[in-house]
């Protein structure tokens, strides 16, 4: 077959092009990760190698697994080598030469906006094999897959196009060719490469060698103690591993010993990893039985709201005879899971009380992640609801469910809450006033994954969590602060007004009362106890898992001036032939919408009502 094939060329996928353009035509200054990408993918192929042998040792490697680097001072090339599991033409095709992330289109886009901080974009998206053409004016590839025959040679200049013909290779394994540019000729002293293999690849757990010379302590990190280790080296052993550009936010080694053995060596990333909001939810956490890598997107070994974290379990109890799939449902793996989880949440719970402000950082860029686990994982709900943080009404830093317990006042019964897109917007809504006025704290709540978690949990700590657009509020057994002594301001009587909008709106309200919650706003809408909570509707509608919205109980505010006065109106006998009043229950409703951020139920019936109204006020 192979003697038929001649040189094939292939248009990269347009993603990759585009991708290599940015890659290629911007100058980093700390392009030299190029050699960190590629011996992470050589040390990949080695761990893959090993795992394929245990289950098929025809698989199993002559020579012990390495990675070679070779230079080429007068051809300034540089090349990576490894005897791991190579790829064949298939392979090829399918890996080098697409992204196969979702989502690489958006990246893209924002890597052209942002290409001051490309490395540090790239180092979240992990462009990998692609960052070789910072370097490489053109880059060989010769691989030959374990188990087969045939060697092919991949080539390509990273502007539009590769190639792939049969090649020649003694072994399994690949090693990656850089023809290095002009500008990168630094990349054959071996003093460089040697100085960058120490930086970045100094624990992974294969010899990377030079010549005779093996250039890394070949030593897995997270066997060493945990005081042998410098923060500098955890650092660079995130870095390499995740693919990371950041530091570390924070550093969890543990060493379980006992029924079950255990080491974790774990990393929550200063920056949001690029693919964190994936529909996928892939867990990056290695797991290694006895230092032979198994697999790393299981969720059978970290749950997927913890997906932030970065980092590796090894294990020596685990079998290393069975199947990938039969050790994903080992109990002993589930337990391991559990173990890691607690361990996880406890760090955070220190971290939240002894830096709450480095704490809040940690909380912007993942609160949204963990909290899915309140929903998803009943077996940690309190554990994770003891590191939720919220932002609130009454404290400028975030708060948690107990410390807003600790601030509740007297008369208070309820925790409560405003649920909506932006904590900025919540603040500022009518339904808030009568709380503010009393210097009653309300949470406000704006991850979408917060209306979820509320279904589950409805009470903390034996007080009830209330939304505050939902059922009525009664705020007079609540005692105010001294110094926003209450002053009442006479009431209206509404009932003729009541019965006049009610009227009106027919079937469009679900009923129209007077409000406790508002001070400074005429109207506002929620929805009534027992029905669905209006920022939940709201959601579902937009997913399309909802087409009709309920009517919605109109609030009026009994001491608002427009309110008073349209009260005195509605009490006249002719009211019920009142078009301004009837125009006015309109426009209130659609105010109320409006203040939401939701449209007016007709638009051009309300253009038309503001119309006549405007016309009546200025006298034309
Ligand atoms: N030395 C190698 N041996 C075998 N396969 C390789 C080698 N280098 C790259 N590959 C294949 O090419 C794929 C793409 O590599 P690339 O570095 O672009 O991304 P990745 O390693 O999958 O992702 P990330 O960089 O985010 O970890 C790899 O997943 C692997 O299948």
């Amino acid at each position: 077959m192979t003697e038929t094939i001649e040189k094939e060329t292939f248009s990269f996928q347009t993603e990759v092009g585009q991708l290599l353009e940015i890659v290629a035509g911007s100058l980093y200054s700390n392009r030299e990760v190029f050699l960190r990408e590629l011996v992470s993918n050589a040390s990949d192929a080695c761990d893959k190698l090993r795992y394929a042998a245990l289950t098929d040792s025809s698989l199993a490697p002559a020579q012990d697994l390495a990675i070679t680097l070779e230079i080429d001072a007068k051809a300034k090339t540089l090349s990576v080598s490894d005897n791991g599991v190579g790829m064949n033409h298939a392979d090829l095709l399918e890996t080098l030469g697409t992204i196969a992330k979702s989502g690489t289109s958006a990246f893209i886009e924002a890597l052209k906006s942002e290409q001051k901080d490309a490395p540090g974009l790239i180092g979240q998206f992990g462009v990998g094999f692609y960052s070789a053409f910072m370097v490489a004016s053109q880059v060989d590839v010769v691989t030959r897959k374990a188990g087969e025959t045939e060697a092919w040679l991949w080539s390509s200049d990273g502007k539009g196009s590769f190639t792939i013909e049969p090649a020649q290779r003694e072994a399994s394994g690949t090693t990656v060719i850089l023809h290095l540019k002009k500008d990168a000729k630094e990349f054959a002293e071996e003093a460089r490469i040697r100085h960058i293999i120490k930086t970045y690849s100094e624990h992974i757990s294969f010899p990377v060698k030079l010549g005779d010379e093996t250039l890394n302590a070949a030593e897995a990190l997270w066997t060493r103690p945990a005081k042998d280790i410098t923060d500098e080296q955890y650092n660079e052993f995130y870095r390499y591993s995740a693919h990371a550009f950041d530091a570390p936010w924070h550093v969890m080694h543990n060493k379980v010993e006992g029924a079950l053995n255990h080491t974790s060596l774990l990393f929550v990333p200063t920056v949001r990893p690029f693919d964190l909001f994936d529909a996928e939810r892939k867990s990056h956490v290695k797991l290694y039985v006895n230092r032979v890598f198994i697999s790393e997107t299981t969720t059978d070994l970290v749950p997927a709201y913890l997906r932030f974290l970065r980092g590796v379990v090894d294990s020596q109890d685990l079998s290393l005879n069975v199947s990938r799939e039969m050790l994903q449902t080992d109990p002993k793996l589930a337990k391991i899971k559990t173990q890691v989880t607690k361990k996880v949440l406890s760090e955070l719970k220190k971290k939240a009380a002894k830096a709450p402000d480095e704490y809040a950082k940690f909380w912007d860029n993942f609160g949204a992640v963990l909290k899915e686990g309140l929903v998803e994982d009943p077996s940690m709900r309190d554990r994770i609801l003891e590191v939720c943080r919220f932002t609130s009404t009454g404290a400028d830093a975030l708060t948690s469910l107990a410390g807003y317990a600790e601030r509740m006042k007297e008369g208070q019964e309820a925790i409560f809450y405003i649920a909506g897109e932006n904590a900025a917007k919540l603040a500022q809504s009518p339904h808030i006033e009568g709380f503010k006025a009393k210097g009653v704290e309300v949470l406000l709540l704006s991850d979408h994954v917060d209306e979820f978690w509320l279904q589950h949990i409805t009470e903390f700590d034996g007080k009830p969590l209330k939304s505050i657009t939902r059922g009525a509020a009664d705020l007079d057994q609540i005692k105010a602060d001294e110094a926003k002594s209450e002053e009442k301001t006479e009431e209206a009587d509404l009932s003729a007004l009541i019965a006049a909008i009610k009227v009106e709106l027919g079937e469009t309200v679900k009923d129209v009362r007077p409000s406790k919650r508002l001070t400074d706003s005429p109207v506002c809408l929620i929805a009534d106890e027992g029905d669905m909570d209006v920022n939940l509707e709201r959601l579902l509608k937009r997913h399309g898992q909802l087409e009709h919205s309920m009517p919605r109980v109109l609030e009026l505010n009994p001491t608002h001036a427009i309110i008073t006065t349209l009260a005195e109106r509605a009490k006249a006998e002719s009211a019920g032939a009142d078009d301004l009043l009837k125009d006015a229950a309109h426009l209130l409703l659609d105010q109320a919408r409006i203040v939401e951020g939701e449209s007016p139920t007709d638009p051009s019936a309300f253009a038309r009502r503001l119309g006549v109204v405007m016309a009546r006020a200025f006298g034309t």
